[in-house]
């Protein structure tokens, strides 16, 4: 597989501020990635570099097979925004792209209607931007990036304002650019995008990475994550789960009379379940409160924060 994206060590100062401390990236063509991490980690920093907004002060950046990274430029095939996409508030969605495809040369007008229709605004192509949501002017973002036939897709919380039916074309147009050889690489403080999107994360902290590969590898059956239960005897089984090893019970929930919650790990569960059968009590749901990815980022971001504070009470 073709690498869209191959970074290794990208160090970027805001004066005494390390926003990038060695970042190693890769993306490959082809490939929705998810770049996750907690606000201040240094996400946006990155996309801006790899959009040619920023420039690295030290390590090397590959862009489509072209050294990136060092000027002001957006790298050829890659399109994208970061803090939200420019838009001429008093143009109409369709002027505003048209007018973006005139500045750059390209798009005719079916390419942008086109492009409104991908991502959901052919209905609102005439109205003026100024009254739009954040969620319609995000999109409009992406159908400017759409215009450029992009071959890597940059995206800074493209989620942000969406409602459901936005962020149904959203995954769409993302999933379709994709299958068509594109790489697309997502910032996004959403866990439920990233699971549905994306087939491998990195995960960044204080501006470095914690974690780079398949989500699938981020299931750790060792760490102990939330679980609901829904059983037919709540009392019993708030018992036996207040006995069984390795299990915590967890608060009352609110709303929900069948339901308990326990933390404990996977094999800590797959004994538990067992021991509420026999003692007479049905199991009719087991979920995990946080997703995979959810608790892993927690658990890998709280590890790198306290490590970055023993290191700080070493240096004092
Ligand atoms: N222009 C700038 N001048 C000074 N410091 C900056 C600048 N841009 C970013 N920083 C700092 O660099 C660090 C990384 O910021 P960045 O915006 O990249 O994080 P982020 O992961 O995108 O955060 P968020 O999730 O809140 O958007 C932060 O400490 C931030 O304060």
């Amino acid at each position: 597989m073709t690498q869209a994206v191959r970074g290794r060590g990208i160090t970027k100062y805001f004066g005494d501020v390390i926003a990038l401390d060695g970042v190693d990236l890769d993306v490959a063509a082809g490939q929705i990635h998810g770049l996750v991490g907690p606000n201040g980690a240094g996400k946006t920093t990155l996309l801006g570099i790899l959009l040619g907004l920023a420039t690295a002060d030290k390590g090397t950046l590959e862009v489509l097979g072209q050294p990136a990274g060092r000027a002001l430029l957006v790298p050829d095939g890659v399109a994208g925004f970061v803090d939200g996409p420019g838009v001429y508030p008093s143009l109409t969605a369709r002027r505003n792209l048209a007018e973006l495809a005139r500045l750059r040369g390209y798009g005719e007008k079916a390419e942008v209607d086109d492009a409104l229709a991908q991502v959901g605004l052919a209905d609102v192509a005439n109205d003026k931007v100024r009254g739009f949501s954040l969620g319609m002017r995000q999109r409009i973002g992406l159908a400017a990036a759409l215009l450029i036939r992009p071959r890597l897709l940059v995206l800074d919380e493209p989620s942000n304002g969406l409602d459901p039916s936005g962020r149904k074309h959203v995954h769409e147009v993302l999933r379709r650019l994709a299958a068509d050889g594109a790489a697309v690489l997502l910032s996004s403080h959403q866990m439920d995008d990233v699971e549905a999107l994306c087939s491998e994360v990195t995960i960044v902290a204080a501006g470095r990475v914690v974690f780079a590969g398949p989500l699938s590898k981020l299931a750790d059956e060792s760490r102990p994550v939330d679980y609901l239960l829904r059983v037919s005897d709540t009392a019993t089984a708030r018992q036996i789960a207040a006995s069984a090893s390795g299990v915590t019970l967890g608060p009352v929930p609110a709303n929900d009379a069948d339901l308990i919650i326990i933390r404990a790990n996977v094999p800590a569960i797959d004994a538990l379940v067992p021991q509420l059968v026999s003692a007479g009590v049905a199991v009719r749901e087991l979920t995990p409160v946080t997703s995979p990815l959810e608790s892993a980022f927690l658990a890998l971001t709280e590890q790198q924060a306290q490590q970055q504070a023993e290191q700080q009470e070493v240096s004092r």
